[in-house]
């Protein structure tokens, strides 16, 4: 039978000289904290064992430690590779220019398309392998990975200074801001180390509470209302929604971010809209935002030598919106002076108003942190929910199955939605889980190195910036059996399909850095499933297989022309 961890085991080595030679001393604790074994490593137990999925060579103590996973592995298989890994130089890729690196490779590869940035890199991981080196100017050295457990490592050497790349043109557009209003201190999205985790170790409870999120369940479950009737509206005539429901999926999004992020009904799903209208032209400043700061920020970045277009744009949308996160704070402001006077100690505070009340961030914090919930909080969760829905009305059984768990649960369709509701139904987290593996809307995750650490058997040293290929890893057989298709229920409790590596599928992240509105989107996308199972059956008549673009987030290509057909 295969032995569980839960905790982390440890490898101390007892002589530190030669590490080649070095002889280590073993011993694995298993989740209670009994040894489990105690040996050197000539001994390693030989037979698959549960676990320890990786090993973190740390630099600073010199030890290593396997931590609990759920994969089979050897211990002596993992333990040979890290105790003599390989060398840096020899980890395969591409060969650099003098210089340049392979910069060229960007825009020579035949399989480089600014449009689907995710197939340049499979094609990479097909053509050199499970981990490739490459060089690129102006850049740390790259190291792109296929491998969990090399993502494991990254996660956890990186969790106290979790560095990645982009937004740079995003960060360049806040420091050159006209007013100095960001005073160089540019927020979560685009700051590292510890200006970072000044703003992230204040805003990690706001946002991620369950309590304070659930907060919002009514109003969004209000937001969501109003759309299903505007689903009706919308496929009125013609029996299906028209081609740029996704858009439409935007501004439903759009709607209940800003129900957090500015505290208040926005009207975007208001019946009647004029193209002039506040509301519209919001939205349509949203949209021009977010495809300002992908055009920017993906390919070469022109923006650093002159002022592009894109640049010009993501500056006029970002100032647009900086002037309603504004608004909205004097609003909450005003607010919060008459709680103090009221003294009422019943009334809770909003996320903004505990934002702006606490110790250590001021008013520009609060903008920043306003206006990057409304850049990565709408076209994420649109598109999550697009792909959702496609792959719901693509497996009738699995959507008729969460439809009957919704139906016991919830039951009557007037009655108002409860976290507790949310909670009862796991089909939904399933759901979505699943979708978010084989449509990653991030399709990598970036850290630069702090520590010398060793992946897929080399040594790979501090500075290193290491890419890893969610999109790839998250659709390898070895790691989901049956890895192409739509199988809500391997995320069951009782894992059917066998143990998962747990680092095999992380479409919020992990750790200290892991995505922030994680609960907020889960939220919004959980309430919308339920209230469209409640009314409809959705169906996807078209055949063709789902076409995607990847550029900063994956975006669905094939129009959503889906009928939402009334259940009876
Ligand atoms: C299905 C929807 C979403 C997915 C798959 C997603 C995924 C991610 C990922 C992968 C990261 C990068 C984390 C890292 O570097 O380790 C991230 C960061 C972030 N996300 Fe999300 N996200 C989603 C929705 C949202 C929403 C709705 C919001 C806001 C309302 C949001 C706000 C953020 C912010 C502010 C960060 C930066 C956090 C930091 O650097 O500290 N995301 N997200």
């Amino acid at each position: 039978m295969a032995l569980r961890f839960k905790n982390c085991s440890m490898l101390t080595p007892k002589t530190t000289c030669q590490p080649q030679r070095a002889q280590y001393f073993i011993r694995l604790i298993s989740g209670n904290g009994h040894s489990i074994f105690n040996g050197t490593a000539g001994k390693f137990p030989t037979q698959q064992v549960a676990l320890p999925s990786c090993a973190l060579p740390l630099t600073v103590k010199n030890s290593l430690i396997f931590s609990a996973s759920g994969c089979h592995r050897s211990i002596h298989e993992v333990a040979t590779k890290t105790l003599n890994p390989k060398n840096f130089s020899d980890i395969p890729g591409p060969k650099p220019l003098p210089l340049i690196g392979n910069t060229l490779l960007f825009f020579t590869h035949k399989d480089f398309d600014l449009n689907n940035v995710q197939k340049f890199w499979e094609s990479i991981t097909r053509e050199y392998g499970g981990i490739v080196k490459l060089k690129v100017f102006g850049a740390p050295t790259m190291v792109v990975t296929t491998s969990p457990d090399d993502v494991e490592i990254l996660y956890k050497s990186t969790m106290e200074d979790p560095r990645r790349i982009g937004f740079e043109c995003l960060k360049a557009v806040r420091d050159h801001n006209k007013d100095n209003f960001f005073n160089k201190k540019t927020g979560l999205l685009t700051e590292h180390g510890e200006e970072w985790w000044r703003v992230r170790s204040r805003v990690q409870a706001p946002l991620l509470r369950p309590r304070s999120v659930a907060m919002y369940l009514p109003a969004v479950d209000g937001a969501t209302k109003k759309f299903m009737n505007r689903i009706d509206l919308l496929q009125e005539g013609t029996g299906q929604v028209p081609p740029d429901f996704l858009h439409e999926l935007h501004k439903w999004a759009l709607e209940c971010v800003g129900l957090i992020a500015l505290n208040r009904e926005l009207g975007c799903l208001d019946p009647g809209l004029r193209q002039d209208s506040f509301p519209m032209q919001l939205v349509a400043s949203a949209n021009a935002f977010f495809n300002a700061a992908t055009e920017a920020e993906i390919g070469f970045p022109a923006w650093m030598f002159y002022r592009t277009k894109p640049y010009v744009r993501l500056e006029t949308h970002h100032d647009a919106f900086l002037a309603l996160a504004i608004e909205a704070i004097k609003e909450a402001e005003d607010r919060l002076q008459e709680v103090t006077s009221s003294q009422d100690p019943h009334r809770r505070l909003s996320i903004m108003e505990t934002l702006l009340s606490t110790d250590g961030l001021n008013r520009s914090d609060v903008a920043t942190i306003i206006l990057d919930l409304l850049l990565a909080g709408i076209e994420t969760t649109a598109n999550a929910l697009g792909f959702t829905l496609y792959l719901l009305a693509r497996h009738p059984q699995e959507q008729r199955r969460l439809q009957e768990t919704v139906d016991s649960v919830v039951g009557d369709a007037s009655a108002p939605l409860t976290p507790q509701h949310l909670a009862a139904i796991p089909g939904l987290g399933h759901v979505l889980r699943e979708t978010l593996r084989l449509y990653p809307l991030v399709f990598g995750s970036s850290r630069i190195l702090c520590s010398d650490v060793v992946m897929s058997g080399y040594r790979v040293p501090a500075g290193t910036l290491v890419l890893s290929l969610q999109s790839v890893i998250s659709q390898q057989e070895e790691f989901f059996p049956e890895a192409k298709k739509f199988l809500p229920q391997r995320w069951d409790r009782d894992r059917p399909f066998g143990p998962m590596h747990p680092f095999a599928s992380l479409p919020f992240s992990h750790g200290t850095r892991m995505c922030v509105g994680r609960r907020i989107a889960e939220q919004q996308i959980f309430t919308f499933l339920v209230r469209v199972l409640q009314k409809y059956t959705v169906r996807f008549e078209h055949q063709e297989e789902m076409r995607v673009k990847s550029q900063f987030t994956l975006k669905p290509e094939t129009p959503l022309t889906f009928t939402f057909a009334p259940r009876a």
